[in-house]
């Protein structure tokens, strides 16, 4: 961080500690939702793109270390719902003077002191010296994002705070009045910002959707719907189903088509409260840049339907040969069950997983789908089967790999700082588990010339390529 954002952060630092949070009085909000309100089997996503990011990370992990203490508060009288949670309120700063922009919430009181807990919150966000992307017409789906110039694996892309965040899903039997709460939002913002929002499209106003979800002829609510991304690290009660959830509308994230090949990811980073979207392969200057609606693994129909919740029939080059697409799919599996067949198995061939994750990512890379969970899974598999190996280098090289996938999915750069530490893979428990004649090796203290292992040719395992494996006699 240069000096002049630690000066920066050290100013929001300062200046939020005297925030003040706004109660919401009786006769400004009349029909404050309470728990049951969110509660409901028969809620719907409000976000059509209500993206799963899911974590290569066992999502356990999270749900175990989940604070229950967050739970929506049956007190709603006094909870304050609507809540300015990223800057402070004037007359400390001028929302206009705010570089990073400002972000209005529809949240629960829970949620507010979450954020603010958060360690160094607002950081401030990352700028690009050379801009890389423009919003333009595409030829046939509107407003899209384009590559302003060519962009590696993990490159940030685009980092901006939200416009307006609010919850993923209500219930459409007992419908709260999201049309007034993002009326009040918008009166917070700045009016430019505002005036962003509500330029955004709306798929969704107007519509039989809108009819029978509560949502009406209400336009500020339809823009919502349409353009609403999952934040996947934010949720107010149990993670485990979308109760409690929210998701946020972006200026420019916004912008961005979906695509069943996408060539970005979308996550949300809370230090910063910013939307990251960053490149999971090589993009060109000029290249229309695409995330994922919802998850890309599933088959054509089941995309379909969830798109025509939202009045759009995809017109990516997947979706074009569904038969094709679906049959691609229907190959590519997660590589936990040959993992472990191999684990228990010591007839199995070293390279047992390692060639069959290899002929998955062959076939994932050609249908372009490096943004599917499973994807990663089988990055993690080979790194670890050549911890098992006793490979520091290969081991390195795919961790990496992982890694920047990582940090494309949930743009946290840790997962890649520690993966590319060569001795994080020899401290490793399955570290030389899998090896022949260990003992022997050791005593020798290099390979044996006879022994039979397999290894990914290190020249040709760089991003993007799928390395060969070849025997090492
Ligand atoms: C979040 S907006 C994306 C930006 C939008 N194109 C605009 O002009 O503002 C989502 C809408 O874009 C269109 N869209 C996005 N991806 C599409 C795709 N792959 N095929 C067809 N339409 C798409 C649909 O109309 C969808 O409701």
């Amino acid at each position: 961080m240069d000096r002049a954002s630690d000066t920066e952060a050290e100013r929001i630092r300062d200046l939020f500690e005297n925030i003040t949070i706004e109660e919401a009085h009786d006769d400004e909000v009349s029909d404050v939702p309470t728990e049951s309100d969110f509660s409901s089997d028969k809620t719907f996503r409000l976000a059509p793109n209500a993206l799963k990011l899911r974590s290569l990370i066992p999502a356990t992990k999270r749900t175990a270390s989940h604070p229950k203490r967050f739970s929506w508060s049956t007190d709603s009288k006094t909870e304050n719902v609507i809540s300015n949670i990223s800057q402070p309120y004037p007359p400390l700063i001028a929302r206009e003077d705010f570089d990073d922009g400002w972000t209005e919430c529809i949240i629960r009181l829970g949620t507010n002191n979450k954020i603010k807990q958060i360690e160094g919150f607002p950081m401030p966000l990352q700028r690009s010296k050379v801009p890389a992307y423009h919003i333009k017409e595409t030829d046939d789906i509107g407003l899209g994002m384009f590559a302003a110039r060519r962009m590696g694996i993990s490159d940030l892309i685009l980092n901006e705070r939200p416009l307006v965040l609010g919850p993923l899903t209500v219930d459409p039997n007992k419908p709260i009045d999201m049309e007034g709460y993002l009326e009040k939002a918008l009166n917070r913002l700045p009016a430019a910002r505002a005036a962003k929002y509500r330029a955004l499209f709306d798929c969704h106003t107007g519509t039989e959707c809108a009819e029978g979800d509560g949502s009406g002829d209400s336009t500020l609510f339809g823009i919502f719907r349409t353009n609403a991304f999952r934040v996947d690290n934010l949720y107010d009660s149990d993670p485990t189903d979308d109760d409690g959830l929210y998701c946020a509308v972006g200026e420019n994230t916004s912008r961005i088509n979906h695509s069943c090949r996408p060539n970005a990811l979308v996550s949300f980073h809370l230090e910063s409260f910013s939307f990251q979207v960053r490149a999971i392969r090589q993009i060109e200057e000029g290249e229309e840049i695409a995330i994922p609606y919802c998850d890309i693994m599933l088959p054509h129909e089941e995309r379909d339907e969830i798109f025509r919740n939202f009045h759009f029939e995809c017109v990516c080059q997947s979706c074009q040969d569904p038969a094709a697409s679906n049959a691609i799919r229907s190959t590519i599996t997660s590589p936990s069950a040959i993992f472990k067949q191999w684990l228990d198995d010591r007839s199995l061939p070293g390279d047992y997983v390692i060639r069959h994750s290899l002929s998955q990512i062959d076939t994932m890379l050609r249908e372009g789908m490096e943004g599917s969970a499973v994807y990663g899974e089988h990055l993690q598999a080979i790194m670890e089967s050549y911890i098992c190996l006793g490979d520091s280098g290969l081991a390195s090289i795919w961790g990496v790999k992982l890694g920047r996938a990582l940090l494309a999915s949930a743009g946290d750069t840790k997962n890649l700082e520690l993966m590319s530490d060569v001795h994080l893979y020899s401290s490793h428990q399955a570290w030389q588990s899998r090896m022949k004649n260990k003992s022997k090796k050791k005593r020798k203290g290099k390979k044996s010339k006879g022994q039979k292992e397999r290894h990914i040719d290190n020249a040709s395992a760089e991003d993007g390529e799928v390395g060969n494996v070849s025997e090492d006699e």
